[in-house]
């Protein structure tokens, strides 16, 4: 009769935010057919079979990730709101949370946040440059002015 409740592990979710049991990439593996294409983005599944003929982007590039996960290339290409808003229209449902790779991050893109940040830099080095040849300048003149007076 001992109240041994606090022990009871949380259950693993089986089904994601809509309902829908969770997916593997075992899952997603088998749809790779030019008839019947899956592939993961951002760990939502999407079924894109029916957009291969219309992707701005040709279906070529579509193909090569059928069946996988393409969240990198769609964010190196650098798609628009707009194309972000139309994968809505082909999901059919999630990772579970054990199958995700931690892609989950927004924006993309990331690695070129420099740039504006070398100018000061180099203006600097060019002015130290100047400085330096001029005070060289000054100076052997002075020498040589000096030797000449004597
Ligand atoms: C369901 C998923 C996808 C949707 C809804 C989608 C949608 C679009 C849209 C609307 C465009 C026109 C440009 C823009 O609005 O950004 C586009 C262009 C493009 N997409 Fe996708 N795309 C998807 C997946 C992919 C994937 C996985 C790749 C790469 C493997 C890819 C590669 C490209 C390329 C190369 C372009 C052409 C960019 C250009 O010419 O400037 N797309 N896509």
């Amino acid at each position: 009769m001992a109240s041994d409740q606090a022990t009871e592990p949380e259950p693993e979710p089986t089904e994601d935010s809509k309902g829908r049991p969770f997916m593997s990439m075992a899952d997603v593996e088998s749809h790779n057919t030019q008839e019947d294409v899956w592939m993961v983005i951002h760990d939502k599944v999407y079924n894109v079979t029916k957009y291969l003929d219309d992707h701005p982007g040709g279906e070529e590039v579509l193909m090569d990730r059928a069946g996988q996960n393409a969240t990198e290339d769609f964010e190196d290409v650098g798609h628009s709101r707009d194309a972000r808003k139309q994968l809505d229209k082909f999901e059919v449902g999630e990772l579970a949370p054990s199958e995700r790779v931690g892609s989950t991050s927004k924006g993309g893109g990331g690695g070129s946040g420099e740039g504006g940040g070398a100018m000061p830099l180099i203006l600097v080095s060019v002015l130290v440059a100047v400085v330096g040849a001029a005070y060289f300048y000054y100076s052997q003149e002075t020498a040589a002015a000096s030797a000449a007076a004597a």
